[in-house]
């Protein structure tokens, strides 16, 4: 834990900005590999440039896809996705991103030479038994059940039975890959329940929007026919979830943020964040504009079963620390698995901060306590290092440990920080 140190602004004013936001990470990295595995030449349009949208085009062409990208700024990108035949002989690094790791497997498993996954450090501890076993169950050859590990194929597809609780990656990784499958696959969740539900119908409508028969009339139970998945142009949306602490920000700060582009109707968790910062006392109004969320410098507590919104943890518990009454967040046991212990993680950093906060089975517990400045380690975790961001804005002397790994999903993330404490765009 040696990386430099960002102390963190605080605001001296309620902010009153627009932000605009690059291309959702979940998006993109569902577009490109159907991109890649379609049947002709396709676009992806306002891609997300990032680390993790950036391994996932790396990992797609080192599996023969030629990628070319052409409009391209700091953290947004259209790519020109020219598809080849799947070949193996490659080595993959999947860096920290859950994407990566669990949606490149099944593609690679298409080949009939191996393929070498690994990553860092972290990633070694993210969870991928149960994808790695529904690879092999499928008829793949895979050595190891975490990073690294090799997958060799080509596999027939079919019926298989896999525990998606620790990770609807899991699921959303075969079947994104599942119609070039020689029987497709059926899909039968065992066990507990599924966590980012929302994530699971984002992959099935993109899915069916590549033109691919996807049924999941019964619960538990998906089906992808083999077949095409059909090349198209595509547009990636903003990153709702990466909107979370900028929204924040309003609400801590008593001022008001409107992000631009939030679409009317989408598969993204982060269209929650309406709801659950209304309940945490923000003003939220949504105008052909964008969204706008209105804080008044107070934040309530919460009651929040984030099962189906897990990437939000971070933000979430950055707000209830600040807040005047007591928080209880469940739902979130796997989050543990996620870039780092969230869980573990925040506890250490709130009350490191001075705060209270405990873990539960499946959550946390934040009751009301003054902070004071310290160092906010961010544990190789974007969204720590911004969850840091956003108690700085209102505790004097925060600095926040590696904000640079905030490039895994938000590249600028520094820039439009402080353009949105200057009141405005960078
Ligand atoms: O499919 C996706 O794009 C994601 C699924 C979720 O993973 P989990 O199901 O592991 O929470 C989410 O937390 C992650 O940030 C992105
Ligand atoms: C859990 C997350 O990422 P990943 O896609 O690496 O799982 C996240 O972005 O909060």
């Amino acid at each position: 834990m040696s990386a430099p140190l960002w102390p963190a602004p605080t605001a001296a004013d309620p902010v009153r900005a627009t932000v605009p936001l690059p291309g959702s990470k979940s998006v993109t990295n569902r577009a490109l590999p159907l991109a890649a595995l379609a049947d002709g030449p396709g676009t992806v349009r306002l891609a997300l440039r990032s680390r993790d949208a950036d391994l996932m085009a790396a990992a797609l062409r080192a599996l023969g896809a030629t990628l070319t990208p052409s409009g391209e700024t700091a953290s947004s990108v259209d790519w020109e996705v020219v598809p080849g035949p799947v070949t193996g002989g490659a080595r993959i690094d999947v860096g920290l991103a859950g994407t990566v790791m669990r949606f490149v497997p099944p593609i690679a498993a298409l080949a009939a030479e191996e393929v070498f996954f690994d990553g860092d450090p972290h990633a070694r501890r993210r969870p991928m038994g149960a994808i790695l076993d529904a690879l092999r169950a499928l008829g793949a050859d895979v050595r190891g059940d975490a990073l690294p590990f090799t997958v060799r194929g080509p596999l027939a597809g079919g019926e298989v039975t896999l525990d998606a609780s620790g990770s609807s990656q899991f699921l959303s990784g075969l079947l994104l890959a599942a119609a070039r499958f020689d029987k497709g696959v059926t899909v039968r969740h065992a066990g507990p329940p599924i966590p980012s539900q929302p994530h699971i119908r984002m992959t099935v409508r993109m899915l069916r929007e590549f033109g691919v028969r996807v049924d999941d009339s019964e619960p538990d139970v998906w089906r992808v026919e083999p077949g095409p998945i059909h090349a198209r142009e595509f547009t990636v949306e903003p990153d709702l979830s990466n909107a979370a602490p900028f929204l924040a920000a309003a609400m801590v700060t008593g001022g008001s943020v409107t992000v631009p582009g939030w679409p009317a109707e989408t598969t993204q968790p982060g269209d929650q964040l309406r709801e659950l910062l209304a309940g945490m006392g923000a003003s939220v109004e949504r105008t052909p504009a964008g969204l706008t969320v209105t804080g008044t410098g107070r934040v309530t507590g919460v009651e929040a079963d984030l099962r189906d919104v897990a990437e939000l943890t971070p933000t979430i518990a950055a707000l209830a620390a600040l807040a005047d009454s007591p928080s209880r967040i469940s739902g979130v046991a796997h989050i543990r698995g996620h870039e780092t212990d969230r869980l573990a993680a925040l506890v250490t950093e709130i009350n490191r901060l001075g705060g209270d906060a405990a873990e539960t089975e499946d959550g946390l517990v934040i009751r009301p306590r003054p902070l004071t400045g310290g160092v906010f380690h961010s544990y190789a975790d974007h969204r720590m290092a911004t969850a840091g961001a956003v108690i700085g804005l209102v505790v004097p002397g925060v600095e926040v440990e590696d904000i640079a790994t905030t490039g895994k999903t938000l590249p600028e993330f520094v820039s439009m920080w402080e353009a949105m404490l200057g009141g405005g765009a960078p």
